[in-house]
C-alpha cells in the first residue's frame, strides 16, 4: 500500500474510519448471482451493461438522496441497470450494510457490496454477489480475493493504473475495475480507462468506473474496451428510473442503426 499522505484528505479520513469499523462476528456466506451472466444477458438484450450506483452521498456530491436505498435500487432496475452497485461505507458515504441486505433482498440482479474493505473480517459484516476490492489500499490482494471467494463474493478488484492492473491479475482476479478517479486527488479522467484497459487479458471482465455521465462517456468506454460501466452520481443526480434508462440506451452508433443519438 501507497503512502498515505499522497491521498486526498477525505480518502485518508476514510481510510481512518475503515480502519476502526468492526468485522462481521461470523464467517458470511452467500449464493452468488454472477456479474459477467448479467452483463452479457443485457448486451444480448441490447441494452448497455450498467452496474447501477445507490449512492447516497460522497466527499464530491452536494448533499444527500434521503429516499428509500430499495425504492432507488427498483428504480434503477426497471431503468434497464444490469446489475447494482451499493454502498455499505456509513460515514462519507451515507451507506450501510442494511442497506445492501434490504436491496439485495428485493431485487433479483447482482448486488455490489461498495465499501473500502481492509481485512478479512471486513468481508463478513454483509453477503452480497460481488465485493469491491482496491488494490491500492491491501498489503495481500491475492489473500483478500481468496478469501471472498472462500464465502462465495466474487472480488471486483479496482486499479487505477497499469502496475496495479498487473497486480489484479497476479492476485487471480477474473473481474477487474478502472477507476477513472484518481484516489490520490479525486479528479476523474476518463483517459485513465482507455489507458489501462489495452493491458488486461482477454478473458478478463473489465468493468469502467466513475465519471460516466453522458451516452456519450458511455459509447467512449465501450469503445475502449469495456464489458460494464459503474455509474453512481449521474445517476442519482436525477429522477434515477429515467437517468438509469438514459444510459443503458445504446447510441445509434453503438447499435449501428443511424437513429438518434
Ligand atoms: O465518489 C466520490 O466522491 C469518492 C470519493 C473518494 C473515494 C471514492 C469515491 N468514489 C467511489 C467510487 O468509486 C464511485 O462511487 C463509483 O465508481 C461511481 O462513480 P461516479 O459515477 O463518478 O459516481
Amino acid at each position: 500500500m501507497e503512502q498515505e499522505t499522497e491521498l486526498a484528505p477525505p480518502v485518508r479520513s476514510i481510510l481512518e474510519t475503515a480502519r476502526d469499523r468492526p468485522g462481521g462476528d461470523r464467517v458470511a456466506v452467500a449464493e452468488r448471482r454472477s456479474l459477467p451472466a448479467a452483463l452479457a444477458e443485457a448486451a444480448a438484450e441490447g441494452r448497455v451493461p450498467v452496474i447501477a450506483e445507490v449512492k447516497p452521498t460522497s466527499p464530491t456530491t452536494d448533499g444527500e438522496r434521503r429516499e428509500d436505498p430499495v425504492e432507488l435500487a427498483e428504480a434503477m432496475v426497471e431503468g434497464g441497470a444490469a446489475a447494482l452497485s451499493v454502498l455499505t461505507e456509513p460515514t462519507h458515504f451515507g451507506g450501510s450494510p442494511d442497506a445492501l441486505e434490504r436491496v439485495r433482498a428485493a431485487v433479483s440482479v447482482p448486488v455490489l457490496r461498495k465499501d473500502f474493505l481492509l481485512e478479512e473480517s471486513h468481508l463478513d459484516v454483509v453477503e452480497a454477489d460481488l465485493v469491491l476490492l482496491i488494490a491500492r489500499f491491501l498489503e495481500d490482494v491475492e489473500g483478500m480475493v481468496e478469501a471472498a471467494r472462500d464465502r462465495g463474493f466474487e472480488p471486483l478488484v479496482e486499479v487505477h493504473s497499469e502496475d496495479e492492473l498487473e497486480t489484479a491479475i497476479g492476485a487471480g482476479a477474473e473481474l477487474v475495475g478502472v477507476n477513472n478517479r484518481d484516489l490520490a486527488g479525486l479528479d476523474v479522467d476518463l483517459e485513465t480507462f482507455e489507458t489501462v484497459a489495452p493491458h488486461a487479458p482477454e478473458d478478463v471482465t473489465l468493468i469502467a468506473e466513475s465519471g460516466i455521465s453522458s451516452r456519450a462517456d458511455v459509447a467512449r468506454m465501450r469503445a475502449a474496451g469495456a464489458d460494464g460501466l459503474l455509474i453512481g452520481s449521474a445517476i442519482m443526480a436525477g429522477d434515477v428510473e429515467d437517468r438509469t434508462r438514459e444510459l443503458t440506451t445504446p447510441t445509434a452508433s453503438e447499435t449501428g442503426t443511424g437513429g438518434t443519438a
